[in-house]
């Protein structure tokens, strides 16, 4: 069975990637510091407990498994608190993966599929937004990630690294076979806690109601991680197959207002949501959507979950069936 470390795998993507890993005949290894991840979402492969900063841990499960590619989700991934404690990000989302790479190069492996971001573009000219727009990411969190991109892009012209940074817009949705959770602690994504807001009948927080869009909210495009997870699988092959290296955006190419978002919730929970509106959160962009046909074309990928009110149906169904 050809090995996969999957590091961050113990997190919400990296465990569903790890389950499509192990559909596609793959031994996903996880390699994660539980810093926000859960042991019991490891389920379909070893375990390995470390820090992608520990470079003697990481080489010794490098020589073990020898793996035939890295899947990097390990990162701190809350913009909110990349703005008010940047440090963090620095640390952990930078030197972390600089730490990574380096690993592998000592341990010759020379493939990674890297978990990046929307938030690595910024406010935009134009939608829907194409991989080649420009980066100006509004957030420290975005520009943690749009450094390791570079960086890849630097490994790949000298070392000789094959990557794919995958470019999610905003991971939604669980598991619908109810294997997996989605249990961030602290909670910051708005369905979970829209979610959690209309079963506990307890507030939901609109962040900024006065932005440039039809109803005034943010709007998003949000993707179901299962999507996502098939997605890295199909990055394997691509690469093993010659591709070339480069970042793909993952998304539907439908936005979604916050307002529309919370309609589905209260659809999907059956009670409405109690809202409260708020000030605007420092670092979000207004408008993110993409039509991920560059990753339609190269990967053959295609998302089965285009419908809002199905993809936050499966998360909802969780978080009932999971009440305590
Ligand atoms: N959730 C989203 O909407 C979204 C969107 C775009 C990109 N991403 C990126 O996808 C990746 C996964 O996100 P997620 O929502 O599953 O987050 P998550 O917090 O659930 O998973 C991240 C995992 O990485 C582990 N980890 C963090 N730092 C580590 C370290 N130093 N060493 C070892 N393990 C470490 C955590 O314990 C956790 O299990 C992140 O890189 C994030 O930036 C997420
Ligand atoms: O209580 C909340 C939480 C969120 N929102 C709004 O809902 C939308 C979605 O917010 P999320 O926190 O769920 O996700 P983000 O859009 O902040 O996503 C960002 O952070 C993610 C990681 O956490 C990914 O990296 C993603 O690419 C990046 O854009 C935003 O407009 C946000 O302002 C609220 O109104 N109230």
């Amino acid at each position: 069975m050809k090995h996969i470390l999957v590091v961050g795998g113990a997190g919400y993507i990296g465990s569903h990637a790890c389950k499509a890993l192990s559909k596609a005949g793959y031994t996903p290894v996880v390699y994660d510091n539980l810093v926000y991840g859960h042991e019991d979402a490891v389920k379909w492969g070893p375990f390995e407990r470390g820090d992608i900063a520990d470079a003697a841990r990481l080489d010794e499960v490098l020589a073990k498994y020898k793996p035939e590619c890295v899947m990097h989700f390990a990162a701190f991934a809350a913009v909110g608190e990349s703005v008010t404690d940047p440090a963090k990000y620095y640390n952990n989302n930078i030197h972390g993966s600089v730490c990574l790479l380096d690993a592998m190069r000592r341990n010759g492996i020379n493939t990674i599929v890297f978990s990046s971001t929307c938030a690595t573009y910024g406010e935009v000219r134009s939608l829907p937004i194409v991989e080649e727009a420009e980066q100006n990411p509004v957030n420290p969190y975005g520009f943690s990630k749009l450094v390791i991109e570079q960086a890849l892009k630097d490994y790949g012209r000298a070392y000789g690294l094959k990557w794919v940074a995958m470019r999610y817009f905003n991971a939604a949705g669980l598991d619908p076979e109810g294997d997996l959770g989605e249990r961030h602690d602290p909670e910051t994504h708005a369905i979970p806690l829209a979610v959690l807001a209309a079963m506990r009948q307890t507030e939901f927080n609109v962040f900024g109601t006065d932005y440039d869009t039809p109803d005034g909210t943010a709007v998003r495009d949000y993707i179901h991680v299962c999507d996502l997870a098939d997605a890295h699988v199909r990055a394997i092959d691509y690469l093993r197959n010659g591709g070339e290296s480069g970042a793909f955006n993952l998304a539907t190419g439908k936005g979604t207002s916050v307002k529309e978002l919370l309609d589905a919730v209260s659809l999907a929970v059956g009670s409405p949501v109690p809202i409260k509106y708020a000030a605007r959160r420092a670092g979000d962009a207004p408008v993110l959507y993409a039509s991920g046909d560059k990753a339609r074309t190269l990967l053959g990928w295609n998302p089965q979950y285009t419908d809002i009110n199905l993809i936050v149906k499966t998360a909802a169904d969780w978080f009932k069936a999971n009440r305590n």
